[in-house]
C-alpha cells in the first residue's frame, strides 16, 4: 500500500535529522515540504512568530490544537522551561500516530503528551483526566470551524486565566473570519495581529495572538 505523505515526511527526518536534536527536525521538515512536497506545517516564517510568542508567554503549560506530523509541538516544547509541559490535541491517527513518532526522534517526548481525538472531547477532561489548572499559552492550528467554540469552551471549562495566550494559525488563509470577530469584539481578549504567508508559499496568511483578560 503507497506510503501516505505524512510518512514520507517522517521517513524523510529518519534519514535526515539528527535524533535528539529538535532544531535539525524542524528545519528538515522544512527542507521537505519546501523543496519536495507542500504540507500544513505552520513552517519558518509563521513559525519565528509562534516561537517568539511562546518565549514571551514562557509557559508552565501549554496546549496545542492540531498536531499534524508534530511540526509546531517540536517547535514549541524545545523552548519550555524545564518541568513545563505541552498538551497537544489530534483527532486524525494517522497524524497521530506520525506525530508520536516525531516528537520520539526529536526527543521532546518528556515535555510533550499527545493527546488523540476531537478537540471539543478532549479539552473538557483537562482538568480531571490531565491534571491541568490552567492553560499559560494555547496554539490554535486544527481547523477554523472550531477556533471559536473551542475557545469559548476553553473558558466554559475555567482553563484560561488572565494573561492566558491564544495564538490562532491561518487567520487569512484558510481564513478564520468568526474567530477574529469573535476575539476583537469580546471584551475578555486584547487582540494583536501578525501579518505573515501561507506555509512554503507567497501567499499572504496572518497569526491572531489574543491574551485573556479575565
Ligand atoms: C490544507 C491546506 C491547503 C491550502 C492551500 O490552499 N494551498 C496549499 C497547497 N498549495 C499547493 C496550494 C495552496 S492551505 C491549507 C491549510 C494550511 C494550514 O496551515 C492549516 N492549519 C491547520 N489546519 C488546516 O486544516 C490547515 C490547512
Ligand atoms: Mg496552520
Amino acid at each position: 500500500m503507497n506510503q501516505s505523505k505524512e510518512q514520507r515526511i517522517l521517513n524523510f527526518v529518519l534519514q535526515n535529522a539528527v535524533r535528539g536534536d529538535p532544531h535539525s527536525v524542524v528545519d528538515t521538515i522544512d527542507k521537505y515540504c519546501s523543496q519536495k512536497e507542500w504540507a500544513m506545517n505552520v513552517g519558518d516564517e509563521k513559525g519565528k512568530i509562534l516561537d517568539k510568542t511562546v518565549q514571551e508567554a514562557n509557559p508552565s503549560v501549554a496546549l496545542e490544537l492540531g498536531t499534524y506530523c508534530g511540526y509546531s509541538a517540536v517547535r514549541i516544547s524545545r523552548l519550555l522551561k524545564a518541568g513545563a509541559r505541552l498538551l497537544t490535541v489530534e483527532f486524525n491517527p494517522e497524524f497521530a500516530a506520525i506525530a508520536k513518532q516525531m516528537i520520539e526522534f526529536a526527543g521532546v517526548q518528556d515535555k510533550v503528551k499527545l493527546l488523540e481525538g476531537p478537540s471539543e472531547e478532549i479539552i473538557p477532561q483537562l482538568k480531571k483526566k490531565y491534571e491541568v489548572d490552567t492553560l499559560d499559552f494555547v496554539f490554535l492550528d486544527h481547523w477554523k470551524e472550531r477556533y471559536t467554540p473551542d475557545t469559548i469552551l476553553l473558558q466554559e471549562c475555567n482553563l484560561l486565566r488572565k494573561g492566558s495566550v491564544l495564538l490562532a494559525d491561518n487567520i487569512i488563509f484558510p481564513g478564520a473570519p468568526d474567530f477574529v470577530n469573535y476575539v476583537r469584539k469580546s471584551p475578555h481578549f486584547q487582540c494583536t495581529n501578525y501579518p505573515s504567508h501561507l506555509e512554503y508559499m507567497q501567499v499572504e496568511d496572518a497569526m491572531e495572538k489574543a491574551v485573556f483578560l479575565g
